[in-house]
């Protein structure tokens, strides 16, 4: 059993785990047919996409499409922000500032301990929240109400930064909207279902440091058991491994680094959009490399305004939606407030 930040605790024997395989490694999926003209590659890719977010619930995608300089670059500003400003410069950016719903700005050594572990992750980091000036779909503006995205950047101490990781988080919008194409495929949906709901995504981009871990994994983590809130995570998570993945038996299956490729993996408001045929999957990180890691995580969700129901492929008479109805902006400023404040509001006792 392991403890979620929801306070629920997750049984790794559950009825739906028994149904699914398990898994001791994650399945490594190829994108260079992403654009083809040709209808059968691209449902074979979604055949396979299907495969992997229904047992493992993760992938590497590799041939992804987004180029090796942009990634570069985000990764060399990130290390620049994280030890190149000093902690006060840094402090005046802190999530803190923010609503405990807003999940923007810097988040300081000590303030995240995802599975209540003695010792809290060893960890920082930085996130950012979708821009429509940024998108690369060029999306009109949004109404008020879809367009209250606060960034908190260090523009006076590094103002070169924002260049940079927006311009990453841009190739990631692009990927994570073809990708979505073919998730609707995999759920038997036409590719353009999802077309209107990722108009305006919540798609944020962190950007991680995890120092090197001397303390053993039961008494600290780089980041605790958890699984991700939004749609799709795409990971980078450079050449320094520590991502784990907990498979049925309750072991932890390492993600080894794999050179350029990105890790994937299903969120709780796809598994909850899926009925939970597809599984977002327990994972953390544990920086045992004896060396710093750096990674980027980019959360993939949809439209605020959205109603989560279950999607027509998924439902059934005989197979009800079995998660109460919300909007995605509900769920996520949920799902942030007690993540962040660590008080459990009672939305339902599920995730
Ligand atoms: O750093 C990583 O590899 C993954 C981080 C992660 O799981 C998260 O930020 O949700
Ligand atoms: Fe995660």
């Amino acid at each position: 059993m392991f403890r979620l930040e929801t306070g629920r605790y997750v049984e790794i024997c559950s009825d739906h785990a028994q149904s699914i395989e398990d898994f001791d490694s994650i399945p490594i999926i190829d994108f260079s047919e992403l654009l083809s003209e040709d209808a059968n590659a691209r449902r074979k890719l979604a055949e396979k996409i299907y495969v992997a977010c229904s047992t493992v619930g993760f992938f590497y995608a590799v041939n992804h499409g987004i180029p090796q300089d942009v990634t570069a670059n985000a990764f060399e500003w990130s290390k620049k922000f994280f030890h190149g400003l000093t902690t006060a410069q840094k402090m005046k950016i802190d999530t803190a500032l923010l609503p405990d719903s807003q999940y923007q700005g810097y988040f300081p050594f000590g303030s995240v301990n995802k599975s209540q572990k003695k010792l809290s992750d060893l960890m920082e980091a930085f996130n950012i929240n979708y821009d429509y000036r940024y998108d690369p779909d060029k999306p009109s503006k949004p109404d008020a109400k879809q367009s209250n995205f606060i960034n908190l950047w260090p523009d006076e101490d590094l103002p070169e930064f924002k260049l940079h990781i927006e311009a990453y988080h841009a190739e990631c919008l692009k990927f994570s909207r073809r990708l979505v194409k073919l998730i609707a495929m995999a759920l038997g949906l036409s590719p353009d279902y999802f077309d209107d709901a990722i108009r305006y995504p919540t798609a944020g981009l962190r950007i991680a440091h995890y120092p090197k871990q001397e303390a053993s994994a039961n008494d600290q983590n780089g980041l605790g058991a958890h699984t991700d809130f939004d749609f799709i995570t795409l990971v980078n998570q450079g050449n320094v491994g520590g991502l784990q993945v907990l498979n049925k038996k309750g072991q932890w299956i390492k993600a080894q680094p794999l050179t350029g490729s990105l890790v994937v993996n299903v969120g709780d408001c796809l598994m909850r959009l899926s009925n939970n045929r597809l599984s977002s999957t327990v994972h953390r990180v544990v920086n045992e490399s004896g060396q710093a890691r750096y990674s980027m995580p980019f959360f993939f969700g949809l439209n605020q305004n959205y109603v989560m129901e279950g999607l027509p492929s998924c439902v059934s008479d005989d197979n009800k939606y079995m998660y109460p109805v919300t909007t995605v902006g509900e769920y996520l400023e949920w799902r942030s407030r007690s993540s962040k404040s660590g008080n459990i509001h009672e939305f339902d006792n599920k995730r």
